[in-house]
């Protein structure tokens, strides 16, 4: 792999500490960072080499997965970290960091290659990315990547303001937009899965799918993120960008060895083939909620309102759940059911789909068939899982639903920003955001957004500890359909099966 500078903006924040250190700890572990390598921190406040890397170390004890007590192998990688004090509003300071990352590849003999990673509020991409362009860091003979954080826009018209900054310092093709959803490994799997397993390759279409249900549950609350939070709800924080992205990963058909730009072509095919709702739809085809206080794991929660920082007026959303269509030849005529909420009943994302039932539709007597239902676990666990019929031994004549069940134990998988920070600095971008994608996922939120400002959808409040409002089993049973795997899904199974069924987790 190439020779690297990591130059890291917001070295001293959260991010860095909690998912970034450790990201990188592993890769160094695994061998998986370049030979030559080194990270330049930034951030206002004053520190010494020292100091910084007792932070980083500090942070691996506290966040990764893996040991961190070999001394020697600590040594090593911190050696490779600087720390540089830069406020990005000051044009001097990025001249300073110049110098240093010149002096730097020179005594390294280190190629100019050089990844900017914004792990700061989005406020500051444009100014960060126009003092890289004008004070020269982005102009050495090597490359040079933008990688960063969402949220990418507020809104359609943000995003594309956005988006027209940013091209004015990197191209397309040099901007990596880190959606970690793309980084779990089970979701990296989904285009593999369907393409080197004919069954599934047949299966896969409006033939046989019925329905196809996408789920992010939450148990936590809006943590110490109202500042944040409060502004862009669950549209904006999980539906516009993490759940989109699970759809397209799902729905888009590849050749075989396809490339990050077949991927990118084939997710844009997706979104422009999502049936754009108006603004008077909003309300039949999206339920908006908002956690009241309940219980979670036997401990009592208060409601969002109740929340430090947020205001009792608040009528920001806490839960979405949509039906969308996909109007191509593949999907015409499946419904895809997603949701995700915070203050939820047990923490999963999982994809749901559910095969149609041929005999039942036939007229034959079924009643004790369960339809097929292929399951994909992402988070916490992760899995597949596929239910099966067959005959009851013990009593002829009655279906029974059997399981095939996979999990990967979770030593063995990869955290989601370890696989996109080996990504970026391999230059590959297929498990990142294209803009594409980006500006055709803001298009279809587009008039949620408005219908929520006119409050032409009502928000309705759901008690902590459940599976959000009533109104989201409504969404499907007009349909003829129920979300799996909650409560009553689970005991209708259960009461066939005579076991236990669910594998719910925690947090
Ligand atoms: N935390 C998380 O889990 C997630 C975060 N994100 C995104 O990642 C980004 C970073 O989030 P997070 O780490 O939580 O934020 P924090 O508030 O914890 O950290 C912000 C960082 O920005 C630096 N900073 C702030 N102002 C300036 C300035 N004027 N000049 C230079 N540096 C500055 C701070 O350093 P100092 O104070 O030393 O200047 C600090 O290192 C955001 O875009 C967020 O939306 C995305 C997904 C998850
Ligand atoms: O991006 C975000 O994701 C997390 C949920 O991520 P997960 O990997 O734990 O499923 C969410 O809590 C947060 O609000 C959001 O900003």
């Amino acid at each position: 792999m190439e020779a690297t500078t990591f130059v890291l903006f917001g070295a001293t924040g959260d991010l860095a500490k909690r998912k970034i250190y450790p990201a990188l700890y592993n890769l160094f572990i695994d061998q998986k960072l370049p030979l030559s390598f080194s990270v330049i921190g930034l951030g206002r406040r004053e520190l010494s080499d020292k100091a910084f890397q007792a932070n980083v170390e500090q942070s691996l004890l506290t966040f990764s997965r893996r040991e961190a007590n070999d001394p020697v192998l600590m040594e090593n990688f911190l050696r490779k970290f600087r720390y540089n004090v830069l406020d990005v509003n000051r044009k001097e300071d990025y001249q300073k960091l110049l110098q240093l990352i010149e002096q730097q590849e020179e005594e390294l003999r280190m190629e100019p290659n050089r990844m900017f990673y914004l792990s700061v509020g989005p406020e500051f991409f444009e100014t960060i990315t126009a003092n890289i362009h004008e004070s020269g860091l982005g102009s050495a003979k090597g490359w040079k990547r933008l990688v960063i954080e969402k949220p990418f826009g507020h809104d359609l018209q943000s995003a594309r303001d956005l988006n027209k900054n940013l091209s004015k310092a990197f191209t397309e093709n040099e901007i990596f937009r880190i959606d970690h959803y793309l980084g779990k490994p089970m979701v990296q799997k989904l285009d593999v899965l369907q393409q080197s397993n004919p069954v599934l390759q047949a299966l896969w279409g409006n033939r046989y799918i019925a329905n196809v249900q996408i789920t992010a549950n939450e148990t936590v609350g809006v943590e110490e993120r109202a500042g944040y939070y409060d502004h862009v709800g669950a549209v904006r924080d999980m539906f516009q960008n993490h759940m989109l992205q699970l759809l397209m990963m799902l729905t888009i058909h590849l050749p075989n060895n396809s490339t990050s730009e077949n991927v990118r072509f084939k997710k844009k095919l997706v979104m422009d083939s999502l049936k754009l709702l108006q603004k008077e739809d909003v309300s039949s085809n999206v339920i908006r909620g908002q956690y009241g206080e309940g219980t979670i794991q036997g401990k009592p929660v208060v409601g969002y309102i109740s929340e430090p920082n947020i205001a009792a007026t608040s009528r920001n959303d806490t839960f979405i759940a949509a039906k969308l269509q996909i109007d191509d030849y593949f999907w015409r005529g499946v419904p895809f059911y997603i949701r995700t909420g915070k203050r939820m009943k047990d923490k999963s994302t999982r994809i749901v789909i559910e095969f149609k039932e041929p005999l039942k539709q036939s007229g034959t007597a079924a009643d004790t068939k369960m339809p097929n239902l292929l399951i994909f676990e992402i988070s916490p666990n992760e899995g597949i899982l596929l239910q099966l019929n067959t005959i009851d031994p013990l009593n002829k004549g009655e279906f029974k639903p059997i399981h095939i069940d996979f999990h990967e134990s979770r030593d063995n998988v990869p955290e989601a920003y370890e696989n996109l920070i080996c990504d970026a600095l391999h230059g590959d971008s297929t498990f990142f955001a294209h803009w594409d994608e980006v500006e055709l996922s803001w298009q279809w939120v587009q008039p949620i957004l408005d219908a929520y400002e006119e409050n032409l959808v009502p928000l309705h409040l759901y008690t902590a500890g459940t599976y959000g409002p009533v109104e989201s089993d409504e969404l499907l049973a007009q349909d003829g359909y129920h979300w799996w795997f909650d409560d009553k899904s689970v005991q209708e199974i259960e009461s066939i099966k005579g076991g236990q069924y669910a594998y719910h987790t925690n947090d």
